[in-house]
């Protein structure tokens, strides 16, 4: 029986295995880790991630912490461990830290005694497997190694439904007829239930790039869209009617195109930062700094929202409470790596704001911990976190959205979850201080419902509401 072992329980790994665990099931699949909270998790009813449909997966991968024996067991080694951007040394702030794939090559050396695919599943910078396989065949003791790239497009939130169904899978390889052979044990998994014009197999280094060109094209889409944002605001157009006709052209397609707060995620700007320095190490300036604008904007994006809510209040939310709906960075997650509700709140604690949160998946501690926490920290295994950081005491949490929005004199919509849309947002008003002020992130209200009770509301590249023209 072939044995499949991958390293990192994650939002990819554990979904990622439970399909595979699923579809194929003359495979022996085990998922390993160095948290022993989160393999503890996965082997609870309360599992460590929040993703719809995780649970009704039904056949469960094995969950262990006996990370030597899996991998000397296995035939093929998924890594699918964090790739956080550095923060400091060579590259801080742009370049991926490998410090943990490092370590997880360096272990699958030490301990293996027959011959390995090893499937780089982590987003890494292009020519990672080069360096992974020397790593590997320098203290190898005769042990055979094929490194293969495996990009993974899942979206959390969608991550079943995406892995039983992708739009793709691609499988890079080595030229040569051991690289090939590899790339075809690989290929047999998937295509347990991936159609075969589906799966895709190219060399290592495009396969590599691949996973940064995607996802720096979807961000690229988001930041288009929000660039227009405050010209439509400015000049009355509406960003959503715009976006619809455009999208209309089947060569734009009218996915990914919604204006927001800004775009979040542990994958974005993560990964575009890879690109931007990669194009840097490579002499390639004006690629670049073509690149970096997607942040910019994003950056700015968020920036444009604090201004806003802070302007449109008077000048100041000193003392003001204010009601965030929704922490976490899309919808149907609990993830809230690189949220702009983070960059948001921070903007509105920097101005004295008091701030009442409700999200239906996050708690209390991981909101305390993401505003204490550094720009980059988050990305880290969570049990090498800072435990205990100083909780901000003008933050509060919340289970209930009426709770957090009674005696508010704003609510600012961050997530857009879908009960956002369903609120009594009479009730809500009635028990908001006046003038009651609502600035939606994610264009998820009904804003002239919204202005017919008395709110004034602000809506991402929307139409002005007249109080603030
Ligand atoms: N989250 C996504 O939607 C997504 C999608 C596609 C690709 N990716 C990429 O996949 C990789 C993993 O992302 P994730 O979101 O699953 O991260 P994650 O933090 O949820 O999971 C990574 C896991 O790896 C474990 N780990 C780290 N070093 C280890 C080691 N040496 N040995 C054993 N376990 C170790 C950590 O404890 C952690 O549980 C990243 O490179 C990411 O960019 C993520
Ligand atoms: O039209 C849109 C679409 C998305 N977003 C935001 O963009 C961010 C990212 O969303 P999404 O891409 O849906 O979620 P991720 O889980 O980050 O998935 C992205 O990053 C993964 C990790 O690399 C890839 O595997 C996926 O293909 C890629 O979509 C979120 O904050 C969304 O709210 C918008 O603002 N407008």
């Amino acid at each position: 029986m072939v044995k499949i072992c991958c390293i990192g329980a994650g939002y990819v790994g554990g979904p990622t295995m439970a399909v595979i665990a699923l579809k194929c099931p003359a495979v022996e699949v085990v998922v390993v880790d160095i948290s022993v909270a989160r393999i503890n998790a996965w082997n609870s009813d309360q599992l460590p991630i929040y993703e719809p449909g995780l649970d009704d997966v039904g056949e469960e991968p094995l969950f262990s912490t006996d990370v030597e024996k899996h991998v000397f067991e296995a035939d093929i080694i998924f890594v699918s461990v964090n790739t956080p951007t550095k923060t400091s040394g060579l590259g801080a702030g742009k370049a991926a830290d490998l410090t943990y794939w490092e370590s997880a090559a360096r272990m699958i050396a030490d301990v293996s005694k027959s011959d390995k695919i090893v499937v780089e599943k982590s987003t890494v910078p292009v020519k990672t497997a080069e360096a992974i396989e020397k790593i590997l065949t320098h203290n190898s003791k005769g042990v055979n190694y094929q490194i293969l790239s495996n990009p993974e497009f899942l979206a959390e939130g969608t991550a079943i439904q995406d892995l039983f169904n992708p739009d793709r899978v691609l499988i890079g390889g080595r030229e040569t007829p051991e690289g090939q052979k590899a790339v075809q044990v690989l290929k047999a998994v998937y295509a347990q239930w991936v159609p075969e014009d589906r799966i895709i197999t190219s060399n290592l280094w495009s396969a590599e790039l691949t996973k940064l060109t995607a996802n720096a094209f979807l961000a690229d889409r988001i930041s288009s869209v929000n660039s227009l944002t405050a010209l439509c605001e400015a000049t009355g157009a509406d960003v959503t009617e715009v976006a619809y006709s455009v999208g209309m052209d089947s060569r734009i397609s009218p996915k990914f195109l919604n204006a927001s707060v800004g775009f979040g995620g542990s994958c974005f700007q993560k990964d575009i930062l890879n690109l931007v320095y990669i194009c840097e190490c490579n002499g390639l300036p004006e690629v670049a700094e073509y690149w970096k604008h997607v942040i910019r904007i994003n950056d700015n994006q968020k920036s444009r929202f604090v201004n806003r809510v802070v302007a449109s209040m008077f000048n100041t939310v000193s003392g003001k409470k204010i009601a965030v709906l929704g922490f976490s960075f899309k919808k149907d997650t609990g993830d809230t790596r690189e949220t702009p509700a983070i960059d948001v709140c921070k903007g509105l604690l920097a101005d004295k704001a008091s701030i009442s949160i409700y999200d239906p998946q996050v708690t209390e501690d991981q909101i305390q911990r993401d505003l204490a926490m550094n720009k980059f920290d988050w990305d880290h295994p969570i049990h090498l976190q800072p435990t205990s950081p100083a909780t901000v005491k003008q933050v509060s949490v919340t289970w209930d959205a009426y709770e957090a929005t009674k005696g508010a004199h704003g609510i600012c919509i961050l997530t857009e979850w879908d009960e956002f849309k369903g609120l009594d947002y009479q009730k809500i008003y009635d028990n908001m201080q006046k003038p009651a002020f609502l600035f939606d992130g994610r264009n998820v209200v009904d804003t002239e419902k919204l202005r017919a009770i008395g709110f004034i509301v602000h809506s991402i590249g929307k139409p002005l509401d007249p109080w603030l023209t």
